[in-house]
This record gives C-alpha cells, sequence and structure tokens, in this order.
C-alpha cells in the first residue's frame, strides 16, 4: 500500500533530510517516532504530496505520489488521503457538522450524508454535530477531526502529533478510536509523534533520527 524508496529532500539553506525505506500493507498501522527535527512532518508532506522529494519513490496505493504534477497530487491527496494535525482548524461560524459537509464538498464536489452520519455515529460524536467548534472541548474536537479525515473515503490516514495538546483520558480515547475506526475501514495509518503514551499501543514503530 506504502512504499518509499531512497527518499531524500532539502529545505533551501538547511542539511539534506535522508529517511530509511519503509514498506506498509493495507490497514497497517505504524507510529513514526523521533526526536524534535528528525523529519516526522516532512515524511508525512512528501507521503501526502504537499512536499516533492528531492529524489527517491513514493508509492502510495500504487500511484508514484513523487511523479505527479501539482494539481495531480492536490486530486490524489483529496480522494485517499486524510490528515489530522495537532490543533485542527474549524470555521467557527458554522456547526461541526456544516464542517464535515464541507470538507466532503471542497474534496469531491459533493456531500455523502450517509457516510457522514455513519462516522459520526462510530465515533460517538453524532449527537455534537449540532454545535459550534468553539463549544467542544479540545477531546471532542479531535474526535471530529477524525471524522473530517475519514470522510472522503481515504486508504491513507496521516496524523501529524495529533495527541499533544490531550490530556491522559483523551489520549488514550482518541488513539483508540482512530484505531479501531481504520481497523474497521481497512485504512492504513501513520502516526508521527513524539508522544510517549502512544507507543505501547502500536507493534509497529519506525524511529527516524537525525544523524542519518
Ligand atoms: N519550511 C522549512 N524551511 C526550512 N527548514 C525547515 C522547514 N520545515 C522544517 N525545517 C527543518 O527540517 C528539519 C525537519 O523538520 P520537521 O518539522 O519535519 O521535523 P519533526 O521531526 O516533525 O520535528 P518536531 O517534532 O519538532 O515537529 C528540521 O531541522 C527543521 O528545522
Amino acid at each position: 500500500m506504502i512504499i518509499t524508496k531512497e527518499l531524500k529532500f532539502t529545505y533551501p539553506g538547511t542539511a539534506t533530510l535522508s529517511f530509511k525505506d519503509f514498506s506498509l500493507t493495507a490497514g497497517q498501522q505504524i507510529l513514526i517516532k523521533g526526536e524534535s527535527g528528525s523529519g516526522k512532518t516532512t515524511l508525512l508532506h512528501l507521503l501526502s504530496g504537499i512536499l516533492t522529494p528531492d529524489s527517491g519513490i513514493i508509492e502510495v496505493d500504487e500511484v508514484r505520489v513523487d511523479q505527479l504534477r501539482a494539481h495531480q497530487r492536490d486530486s490524489f491527496r483529496a480522494n485517499h488521503i486524510g490528515l489530522i494535525f495537532q490543533r485542527n482548524l474549524f470555521i467557527k461560524s458554522i456547526s461541526m457538522y456544516k464542517n464535515m459537509l464541507l470538507a466532503q464538498h471542497i474534496a469531491q464536489s459533493k456531500e455523502d450524508r450517509e457516510i457522514l452520519m455513519e462516522i459520526l455515529e462510530e465515533l460517538g460524536i453524532s449527537n455534537l454535530s449540532g454545535k459550534k467548534p468553539h463549544h467542544l472541548s479540545q477531546g471532542e474536537q479531535q474526535r471530529f477531526s477524525i471524522a473530517r479525515a475519514l470522510v472522503n473515503n481515504p486508504k491513507v490516514v496521516l496524523a501529524d502529533e495529533p495527541t499533544s495538546s490531550l490530556d491522559d483520558v483523551n489520549c488514550h480515547r482518541f488513539s483508540q478510536m482512530l484505531k479501531s475506526i481504520c481497523e474497521k475501514y481497512n485504512i492504513t495509518l501513520l502516526i508521527a509523534t513524539h508522544d510517549s503514551r502512544l507507543e505501547q499501543q502500536f507493534n509497529c514503530v519506525i524511529e527516524l533520527n537525525e544523524s542519518k
């Protein structure tokens, strides 16, 4: 499902980041660990086509992401990848339900209320979907961030430090929900983090380090 080979990337004026090769099967769940600056966010941006590598191969769902043109990368991301961040921005003036519909609309120019409701029910947040973002706790907002990552039926979910702003209870609840919903829909899950609370929940860990 995901294959990388000899990936290298350089930000202007900085040393080149080199990434070890890895390959993941459909539905696999892994943690990407590494100290600050080791390239975790950069790797997720390369996998999702936000950044293009200097060299190397990235294959996601049999698509050579490294060879896509800019407009193809945007459409690839919209159709294949769900993204979750540390703090997820929602549009403040509309309900969470409308925020979710908007995510579908932007990616596909169409809404699928049936899938959306199924995901909200699965995550136990359908009763909160009429609320606006600022009426929700950080933990509740992160559950909506899972929903938003899934509403376009992705093959892969990439999460960047998704639990950093959560307390222990919400961290555990969030990661369990994310893991179980990805398992249900056979979505490949990569979480980049230095949050050691997540470690015991993942069998597969890729460790990045600065000195490569
Ligand atoms: N836009 C940028 N321009 C120049 N250098 C950058 C840029 N973004 C990141 N870097 C550098 O690239 C390296 C990798 O950054 P990256 O954000 O991928 O690391 P990380 O492992 O996610 O770090 P953290 O855990 O602190 O978020 C760091 O040395 C960083 O300073």
